[in-house]
């Protein structure tokens, strides 16, 4: 990897007293995508709430040359991060068009819309829509599109294909390969088909450390690396879902689940998630 834009080392998060992380190192790449594997309970969303600052961290988390790690979320959003989490905190019962205007941040400069609209032309012809009708694909591709709208540096994606059918995660693998192309993104990411077609490194957590560091076409050729780091397989890895171990990564396309494509968001996403959401978006 060349200059990394994102230098993480020794992350550690304390909650409640319990050691949640106990030292991460990371190298998030300048362009493309960077993957952040592990097993469930590994560590990763709380490795993406420390580097945003939504969690008390300790450590050091260099953007580009700039000490972060004592930053608050709000001036870290002012740097650029822009985050996409879990729930994607879209508003159900507003607007496409609303939705993406809640992210438009004040001293950003000009909303980029040209951008948006170029990488996903479906959020224009859809800016009427209510967000809570759109498919999970298409409710991804909002939660995308407002990491994007402010310039931002580095997007933080977390498991975005989480719950969604298989032709979804193919289109969420479009909207991020798309995103990639304008702006580097670490994805934190459990299906090891879509790492495969995104990702040119990965670093790999279990209990709260960093265990490897690396090309992620390396890591998913070593069979013995994958059972040892993440409980699968090489031939897990192109294995569909139903075969997958249950406590391992999901190799393939995830099951269709409750959240899957034609299910509305649930109103009121605006809640707890969506708040973290608010604070550290676009
Ligand atoms: N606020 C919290 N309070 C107490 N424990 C927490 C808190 N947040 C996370 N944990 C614990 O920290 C560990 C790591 O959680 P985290 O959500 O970061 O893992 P993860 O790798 O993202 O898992 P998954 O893939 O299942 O989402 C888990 O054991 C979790 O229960």
């Amino acid at each position: 990897m060349t200059e990394p834009l994102l230098t993480v080392r020794g992350l550690r998060v304390v909650i409640g007293g319990r050691h949640i992380l106990h030292g991460v190192d990371l190298d998030v790449a300048a362009s493309g995508v960077t993957a952040l594997l592990g097993r469930n309970g590994a560590g990763k969303t709380t490795t993406v709430r420390g580097i945003l600052g939504l969690v008390p961290r300790t450590g050091s988390v260099l953007l580009g040359a700039e000490e972060t790690v004592r930053l608050a979320t709000h001036n870290l959003v002012r740097r650029g991060i822009g985050y996409a989490p879990e729930d994607r905190g879209v508003f159900a019962s507003l607007t496409v068009a609303e939705n993406l205007r809640l992210a438009e941040r004040a001293g950003a400069g000009e909303p980029d819309y040209p951008l948006v609209h170029e990488l996903f032309p479906e959020l224009r012809t859809r800016a009427r829509q209510a967000a809570g009708t759109l498919s999970g694909g298409q409710q991804q591709m909002v939660a995308i599109a407002r990491t994007l709208l402010n310039g931002n540096r580095l997007i933080i994606a977390d498991e975005p294909t989480k719950g969604l059918a298989p032709k979804v995660v193919t289109e969420v693998a479009q909207v991020l390969e798309r995103a990639a192309e304008a702006v580097p993104v670490l994805l934190v990411e459990q299906n090891l088909a879509l790492v495969r077609r995104l990702a040119a490194h990965c670093a790999v957590l279990a209990d709260g450390r960093t265990v490897h560091r690396g090309p992620a076409a390396a890591l998913l050729a070593d069979a013995d690396a994958l059972r040892r780091l993440l409980g699968v397989g090489r031939h897990d890895a192109g294995a569909p879902a139903e075969a997958q171990p249950r406590t391992a990564l999901e190799p393939m396309a995830p099951r269709p689940s409750a959240a899957d494509e034609d299910r509305p968001a649930a109103a009121g996403a605006g809640n707890a998630a969506g708040t973290a959401n608010k604070e550290a978006t676009p």
